[in-house]
Order: C-alpha cells, then structure tokens, then sequence
C-alpha cells in the first residue's frame, strides 16, 4: 500500500517549497520521491522539499542539538534533484511560518526561534513584512573562478562566498547582459567547485547607493534545482561581493531585486564576526494529499 503525504506549499518571493510535517522522524523520502514531489508536470512541484522533525529524532539535527539546546525543529531541507543543501534563506522563512501557522512553535514579535539547520543554528525574528533570519557568519570561500554562462560572449571572474551552502558571485555590466543570459545550463566554473555551487548574477542599480541602502538586481542558478526566482542565501552572497567590489565607504544595508521580489540584507558585527541577516516574505499558498510511488 502506498503513503499519503500531507502536505503545504509555500513560496519566500516565488522560491517555491513543498513542506511536511514529520516531526518523529518516520517519513525520509527517498532521492526518487523528491524529484516525484518536485516535478512540475507530474507532481506538486517545488524548488525544494522541506520537512519539519524535532531536531532530537533526526541524526543531522544532532549538530544543531550539540550546538544550542533551544533549537526544537530542524529544517531538513532538499533541493528538487534529491541533493541536500545545509541551509535554504528562503526556506527557513517560509519552514518558520509552517511551524506557526500548524501550531508547532509561537514566535511573538520581537521574540527569536532557533532553527536547526546542516549549516547550524539560525535564529529567526517576526518583523513588519515577513521574517527575518540571522544566516551567521559568512566567510570568502571558493576563489575567483572563471564562470561561463550560457549566451554571455566570455568568461566572467566570480567570487566564492560561504553561507553555510556555496556560492559564487559574478557582476554584469547592465540589465541587458542580466537578462540575456540563458540559466537553463548550468554555468560552468572554473576550476570547479568540489560540491557544486549556487551561481548568483548580478547588476548594481545607478546610482548604487540611495540613503545608505545599496541596490542590485539578481538571478540566480540553484544548485540541485535549476534557475529559481529568487534565492535567499544567494541574495546574502550577491550583496556581500557587490560590498565588497565597492570597497572602503560601501553600505551594510542592501535591497536585492529577484525575479520574485525583493529581499533585504543587513551586515552587523557581533562578537564573533560578521554576521549577514535576510529579510522578506514567507507565504503559504496551499495544503494537499499527495500519493507517494
Ligand atoms: N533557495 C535557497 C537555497 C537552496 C539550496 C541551494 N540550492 C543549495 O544547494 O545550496 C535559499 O533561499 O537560500
């Protein structure tokens, strides 16, 4: 006899996730069940899966026990193809409000949620638009390789950024050059990165700077599900190379256009480095009962 599984969709900015609830731990997809789930023709359709489990019944949430005893729920989180990410800023947005709407945690305003994640503890706030995620500490990580995309006329110098999951930044000169590169391919780094990477192309706004907030328009090429609208991690990663392109004077405060929306970025010094927050919205669109093969 076959498995049901309930479940919601939600979407942070048209980033689009299949949701269920299993917090014992009973019900791990198998790699082919997750592309089921994700196929936009022949399934619900999603750039990723997420599952709530109480992080003390699943191994992964071991990390995030060991490092902060409050982190009740762990997101674990797939990208469509059946790979694993250690962390989706989108998805901790809309897992959050998951939680909330099902009655599985409360977060008042002004109030924090620890999330357990693969990359670590995330801790998320309630703000006037949606919610806001404390990503940690991001680091340079993954050099400078060369990316080719698919119709740009060369090879473009990107730069690694670490936040928890990879990936690699790379400036286009204007909004034409943005939309005209084709993310059906996969662009090709070089050399390559040893567990693939998100690859984030970006414009800056003219003039960049408005009030202290610095502007730039992204796409994005996921690794594991492909171009999505928008990508949370990866709006975080757009804003801190477009930083640090600027050099010396450039703001800490950042508003990313994806195709989906808009996301906000922040830097803040805390005691143990950097850290890089994400704002925007988390929405949840609908339930359903899904047959699983
Ligand atoms: N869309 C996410 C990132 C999801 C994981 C990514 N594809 C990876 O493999 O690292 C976000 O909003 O951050």
């Amino acid at each position: 006899m076959g498995t049901n599984l309930n479940f919601t969709k939600g979407h942070g900015t048209g980033n689009d996730f299949v949701l269920f609830a299993d917090p014992d731990g009973h019900m791990e997809l198998s790699t082919e069940q997750i592309r089921a789930v994700c196929d936009r023709k022949f399934g619900v359709g999603g750039d990723g899966i997420i599952r709530a489990v109480r992080s003390a019944n699943i191994a992964a949430g071991a990390a995030a026990l060991a490092e902060d005893n409050h982190a009740e729920w762990f997101m674990d989180y797939w990208n469509a193809d059946g790979s694993v990410s250690e962390m989706c800023g989108n998805g901790i947005r809309v897992y959050t409000r998951f939680l909330l709407d099902n009655g599985l945690a409360t977060l008042a305003v002004g109030d924090t949620l620890a999330i357990g994640t693969r990359a670590g503890v995330r801790d998320v706030q309630r703000n006037a638009t949606g919610y806001q995620v404390d990503l940690g500490r991001w680091r340079l990580d993954g050099g400078e390789p060369l990316v080719r995309v698919k119709n740009l006329s060369i090879a473009r110098p990107g730069l690694g950024i670490n936040l928890g999951n990879p990936h690699v930044v790379v400036a286009l000169a204007d909004d034409e050059e943005l939309e005209s590169a084709d993310l059906t391919f996969i662009p090709q780094l070089e050399p390559e990165a040893a567990d693939g990477a998100n690859v984030e192309l970006v414009v800056p706004h003219e003039p960049l700077v408005v009030n202290g907030v610095g502007r730039i328009r992204m796409r994005v090429h996921e690794r594991g599900s492909g171009e999505t609208l928008s990508c949370g991690t990866g709006a975080a990663a757009a804003a801190l190379a477009t930083r640090h392109w600027a050099g010396p004077g450039a703001p800490n405060q950042w508003r990313v256009e994806v195709p989906g929306g808009v996301l906000g970025v922040r830097m803040f010094p805390t005691e143990d480095g950097e850290h890089v927050s994400l704002s925007g919205p988390a929405d949840l669109v609908f339930d359903g009962v899904l047959a699983l093969g």
